[in-house]
């Protein structure tokens, strides 16, 4: 199995490259690519840890060697948000970055499974359709808009709050990721009663999460360390698919054929092929089905954003 990190050189990419280095089945390969000339150096610092996992680091212009043969690409390269800033404001330099990595996805490795990490998700996702479109490569089963972070941010706080065993706890959380457009599932959390009070405060609370870490940070960006433990877990279960493990389920943001906009995200179940299965979320509460509804304009307007930036 061959993993490529596109961005390994940044917050996430380091701390997702670490992960991973300890975490790959026995014999993958971690493929690091950053345009920073200190990509090579991360490979030989991560290369030192006696893991059965060879790692490569390229830096530069070209991601090609990096993307060659790649089973699962995950790509975080772009800025990071500052205070005062909305993930949309990162949309003018990201765009770009995510058009060039998927044109290169698409010329190197176009059966890989790609996950999205870099913001804002709900719009660069689209990007990334559109290229592989235009490139005659797109299989809506490969590609992948990361909210792993929504839902272990989630789990973390409805655990803590309820005390719950947060081995346990599942949160499963829809729609897209950024403000309003996160939504977490508490009516299907098993063992655990919330207040209307509770119901409010904690999806408020999980919806601006990112802004919490961006605003203590203090202008050293946004999460990392938590994001690369997301996208560890998000790209293993991947791997789990691709590896032809049974009923491994994750929340991700896919073109799915939703009713709601053309990428949604939702629980799906993860095979050979990336998405086997467009899994159904269930019923809703009274709260979550009003909160779905008011938040797809905002969805749809972030998702046509990314199609106009490919298409006209
Ligand atoms: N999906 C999520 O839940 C989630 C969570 C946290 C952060 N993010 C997003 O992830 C992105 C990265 O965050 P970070 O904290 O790692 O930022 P960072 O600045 O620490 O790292 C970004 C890296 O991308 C590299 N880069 C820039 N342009 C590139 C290009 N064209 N090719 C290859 N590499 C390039 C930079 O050199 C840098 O090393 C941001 O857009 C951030 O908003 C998403
Ligand atoms: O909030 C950000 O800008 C980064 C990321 O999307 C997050 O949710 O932490």
């Amino acid at each position: 199995m061959k993993v490529a990190v596109l961005g390994a050189a940044g917050g996430i990419g380091q701390a997702l490259a670490l992960l991973l280095k300890n975490r790959l089945p026995k014999g993958s390969e971690l493929a690091l690519y950053d345009i920073a000339p200190v990509t090579p150096g991360v490979a030989a610092d991560l290369s030192h840890i006696p893991t059965d996992i060879k790692v490569t680091g390229f830096a530069g212009e070209d991601a090609s060697p990096a993307l060659k043969g790649a089973d699962v690409v995950l790509i975080s390269a772009g800025v990071a948000r500052k205070p005062g800033m909305d993930r949309s404001d990162l949309f003018n330099i990201n765009a770009g970055i995510v058009r060039g990595l998927i044109q290169a996805c698409a010329d190197n490795c176009p059966q890989a499974l790609i996950g999205l990490i870099t913001n804002p998700v709900n719009t660069t996702v689209a990007i990334a359709a559109e290229v592989l479109k235009k490139a005659g490569v797109y299989d809506k089963r490969k590609l992948f808009g990361v909210t792993t972070l929504d839902v272990i941010r989630a789990e973390a706080f409805v655990a803590e709050a309820k005390g719950l065993d947060v081995d346990t706890v599942r949160v499963p959380v829809i729609g897209g990721h950024s403000g309003v457009t996160i939504l977490p599932l508490l009516s299907q959390v098993e063992g655990a009663q919330f207040s209307d009070e509770e119901v409010a405060a904690l999806t408020h609370r999980i919806q601006n999460a990112g802004t919490e870490v961006v605003e203590a940070k203090a202008g050293g960006g946004s999460a990392t360390l938590s994001m690369g433990q997301a996208a560890c877990r998000f790209g293993l279960s991947l791997i789990k698919g691709l590896e032809g493990e049974d009923n491994v389920v994750e929340c991700a943001y896919v073109d799915g054929g939703s009713e709601h906009a053309e990428f949604f995200a939702q629980p799906v179940k993860l095979g050979k092929n990336g998405v086997k299965q467009v899994l159904s979320y269930g019923e809703l509460s009274a709260f979550e089905a009003k909160a779905r509804d008011e938040m797809l304009p905002t969805l749809k307007g972030d998702i046509q954003l990314g199609v106009d930036f490919i298409n006209s």
